[in-house]
């Protein structure tokens, strides 16, 4: 074994090929350099790299025994070469395979010299000690009744290995009940034991986890959560959320796939991805906070409807859905709103977040727009208002989308340019029009076609918004906002005989949880937690240059 700068260099075997095994600072690399003779083909040396970052190892053991179970079962094999060469050590690293998604793999080199074999795993293990990312102790809250109820089967035969062979301790608890998760993060658990808190369920068992801890770190350090104004305190703990729901737009949307190995490994590397979050007020009252959905009239009518069909499972969205989308309800409502700078782009402008996104680096200081915030309590009631833009209107929906919302049904997401950290919101209108067109936005979620680009929908990036709906004396008798050549060509016309659109009021899906009141306010707390992902990967970079 060479050591020189820092770069180890032996010849080891791996599957009965000899191998030029080489650890750089950051890169552990093998190449073939003599082919066993089966496979000659005349030249000495592979061209072949294979690389693995060291921050995308798993772990390195020792692989006890091999050779001698090898000798016991097969006797006769004693000349192979990993009787030659008895002692190993296995590499578990992750692998790229097909859209975003990751395995844990393993390579085993074997050698003759046991204190080589040994000095390997400790240089590895030395390496990886480095990497002060990664979680050691992690506590995991299972939702038994999430999705298709799988969640404790995915966590035992699909994440708890990963984490065994990573050496990450665990607490695991099964909930027992709704809000069980976020009562015992906000009153009973010992944050400090841990690095990092496990989410295993959908988007409503994040958001538990998410309202548990953010309530607790803001308890913890005196901010009133009732202030729309106050600066929230960021939590250090990071989210990991192994998919087990029905939607799973959180972890689609930040990773890529809804896949509980690749979310598992996403955890043992520590990776970061900050998150905004907005907080959501009632006549300056808390009542929750979002990070994917805030969706008013189809959103929140689809999402009150399911909640009957619990039972169907994720088929309770299809069917509140379709059932939705003919009433073809529309609501009444006047939406004001703060638009974001115009350094944080525009939701039309193609511009997709992705892993290490430039407009979600720039740092959106939450103190800026603390001392606006202050500022602005000084100021006059009227220039409180300034810069604020009304829009009054009958909309079929309102949707607040923090992050893209991709999900599975619908793979670019609500606002497919939204980004995950740059501390806005993009806030979706979609106006009163006829089935037909609105079938045909619906229907551009799920295409490659701009389902903004509609008479009926507009589309703002705004850093804070509120919401009033109509009362029913006080609405006004025409829209005059709304197209002017409108038809509704609706032909189910009989649906809408009952229906009063000046007393209607739809109700708010948050995230997958209703809101119990309409008129909300809704601020965007920049980067205010962090997840154990990295984002959407742009490509595939499975090898690395060394
Ligand atoms: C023609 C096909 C059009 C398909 C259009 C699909 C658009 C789907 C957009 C999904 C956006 C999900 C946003 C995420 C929200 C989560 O925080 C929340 C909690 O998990 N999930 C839902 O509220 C669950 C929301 C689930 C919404 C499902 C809506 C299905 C609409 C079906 C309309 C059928 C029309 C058929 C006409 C013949
Ligand atoms: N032990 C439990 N018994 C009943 N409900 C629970 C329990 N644990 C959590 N819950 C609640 O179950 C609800 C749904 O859970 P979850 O989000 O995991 O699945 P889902 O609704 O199927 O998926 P999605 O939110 O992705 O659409 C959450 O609001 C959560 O509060
Ligand atoms: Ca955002």
């Amino acid at each position: 074994m060479e050591n020189q700068d820092k770069i180890i260099c032996s010849e080891l075997f791996q599957k009965q090929r000899k191998v030029e095994v080489v650890l750089y600072p950051a890169v552990l690399a093998w190449k073939e350099i003599e082919k066993s003779s089966k496979r000659s083909s005349g030249t000495s040396e592979s061209e072949h790299v294979q690389t693995v970052k060291v921050c995308e190892i798993v772990a390195v053991h020792k692989t006890e025994d091999e050779a001698d179970a090898q000798l016991r079962s097969h006797p006769k094999r004693i000349n192979q070469p990993s009787q030659q060469y008895p002692h190993a050590f296995t590499v578990s690293y992750v692998r790229r395979t097909r859209q975003h998604l990751w395995r844990c793999a393993d390579v085993t080199f074997h050698c003759a010299d046991q204190q080589i074999c040994e000095q390997w795993v400790q240089v590895i293990n030395e390496q990886l000690s480095l990497l002060t990312n990664r979680p050691k102790n992690l506590l995991v809250y299972i939702n038994p009744y999430g999705g298709k109820r799988r969640g404790e089967r995915i966590y035992e035969q699909k994440v708890a290995p990963v984490f065994r062979r990573a050496g990450i301790f665990t607490d695991v608890i099964v909930t027992e009940r709704a809000n069980h998760a976020r009562d015992h993060l906000k009153m009973e658990a010992n944050l400090d034991d841990y690095d990092g808190v496990v989410c295993v369920g959908g988007d409503g068992m994040f958001s538990e986890i998410l309202h548990g801890l953010v309530t607790r770190i803001q308890t913890d350090h005196g901010v009133d959560q009732n202030q729309p104004d106050a600066e929230l305190v960021p939590c250090s703990l990071r989210i990991g959320i192994i998919p087990a729901g029905s939607t799973d737009c959180i972890c689609f949307a930040t990773q890529g796939t809804n896949d509980p190995v690749t979310s598992a490994l996403h955890i043992v590397v520590g990776d970061s991805q900050p998150m905004d979050v907005c907080s959501v007020h009632h006549n300056g009252v808390f009542l929750k906070y979002s990070v994917s959905l805030l969706g008013y009239g189809f959103y929140g009518d689809v999402l009150t409807d399911s909640e009957r069909n619990r039972w169907l499972g994720p088929a309770r969205y299809d069917l509140s859905g379709f059932k939705t989308f003919l009433s073809h309800n529309y609501y009444g409502g006047t939406v004001s709103f703060l638009p974001a700078d115009d350094n944080v782009g525009h939701p039309r402008d193609k511009l997709q977040c992705r892993s290490g996104c430039r407009i979600c680096q720039h740092k959106h200081s939450s103190k800026d727009e603390h001392d606006e915030a202050s500022e602005e309590k000084e100021k006059p009631a009227e220039d409180s208002d300034r810069g604020w833009s009304v829009i009054h209107g009958k909309f079929i929906a309102i949707n607040s989308a923090s992050m893209s919302c991709a999900c599975p049904r619908s793979p670019k997401g609500l606002s497919p340019s939204a980004h995950l950290a740059d501390g806005t919101t993009d806030l979706i209108l979609v106006r009163k029009c006829s089935r037909l067109d609105f079938f045909r936005h619906l229907l551009r979620h799920t295409n490659n076609d701009d389902q903004f680009d509609h008479w009926f929908v507009e589309v703002h990036r705004v850093r804070k918004f509120r919401f009033q709906p109509w009362h029913p004396d006080l609405a006004p008798l025409e829209d005059a906002s709304e197209h002017p050549e409108s038809p509704d060509l609706s032909p189910i016309s009989s649906l809408q005989e009952t229906y009063d659109d000046r007393t209607a009021e739809s109700s708010w899906n948050c995230d997958g949880e209703i809101l119990h009141h309409t008129a909300i306010q809704v601020s965007v707390q920049c980067q205010l937690i962090r997840l154990f992902a990295r984002g959407i990967e742009e490509q595939q970079d499975a090898e690395v240059a060394v």
